[in-house]
């Protein structure tokens, strides 16, 4: 059953339309993702869906109900969250105070915080630097944290840009589990990655951008397997943009 339904959205930057038409259902349950070249239009969308950018035309609905262009903090409400929007880190703060701080945020209760502050910690193998200072960790640590913040209180859809980007591959996979967990606990994913590898493991389902129009959708396998995909990603290697990432899948 589709949870968000998105129609037509367009956005212009200039006289560019970054995001021209896209139309595509976010299934409850799902991890879907988000995929495309470089500059394809990725983040618009996200931004539109999140509530960061208004859009120039289109519909979103979720679950029917039309929720096109409230802002943040209202589709928050709703468990609407692009990961890290709600997550500011406080960087002289203890780890485990802002999970914390995070969870007492939400609503939450101190015990109740400190108990899933306890379990995320855990789960997230940040225990041996718990008590430092959020501005010591790492990039990968501090992305974990970000992640524990987040779902301190669950939301119903998370949206991730690159979550995996720079990232230890170690801690990749402490994430990947961890998204993997909440996915068997029916929560909803749209995540945008380049990381075609952790994309197949993760996703049932893509959606594929080029030029800020979808090229195309469905199941993971055959997105990459489509003509469009394969053309978009080599035109984007012999336009100097870099490797395009492997879409070879091993299964
Ligand atoms: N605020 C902005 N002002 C002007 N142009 C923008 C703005 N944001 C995005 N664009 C343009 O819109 C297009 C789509 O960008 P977007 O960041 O959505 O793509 P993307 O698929 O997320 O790219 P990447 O994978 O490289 O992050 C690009 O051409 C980009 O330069």
């Amino acid at each position: 059953m589709s949870l968000l339904t998105i129609e037509g959205l367009l956005r212009r930057f200039g006289g560019v339309a970054a995001v021209d038409d896209v139309s595509f259902d976010l299934r409850e349950g799902e991890i879907l993702g988000l995929i495309g070249p470089n500059g394809s239009g990725k983040t618009t969308v996200l931004n539109m869906l999140s509530g960061f950018l208004a859009p120039h035309a289109g519909r979103v609905r979720m679950r029917g109900e039309d929720i096109t262009g409230l802002p943040p903090d209202r589709l928050a409400q709703r468990g609407v969250l692009r990961m890290f929007q709600m997550t500011r880190v406080f960087a002289r703060m203890s780890a485990f105070d802002n999970l914390l701080t995070a969870g007492m945020a939400r609503g939450l209760s101190e015990a109740e915080s400190t108990k899933r502050a306890q379990a995320l910690v855990e789960e997230l193998t940040l225990g041996p630097v718990q008590y430092l200072d959020a501005g010591q960790l790492s990039g990968g640590q501090r992305k974990l944290l970000e992640f524990g913040m987040c779902f301190i209180e669950p939301p119903l859809i998370a949206m991730l840009d690159e979550p995996f980007a720079a990232v230890h591959p170690v801690m990749r996979e402490v994430m990947a589990k961890f998204i993997r967990t909440r996915h068997a606990q029916g929560f909803t994913f749209l995540l945008v990655s380049h990381d075609m590898p952790i994309v197949v493991d993760l996703c049932q389902r893509a959606v594929c951008m080029n030029a800020g129009r979808v090229i195309a959708a469905g199941d993971i396998h055959a997105v990459l397997k489509n003509h469009a995909v394969i053309e978009a990603y080599l035109g984007e290697s012999q336009h100097g943009e870099g490797e395009p990432p492997s879409l070879e899948v091993h299964s």
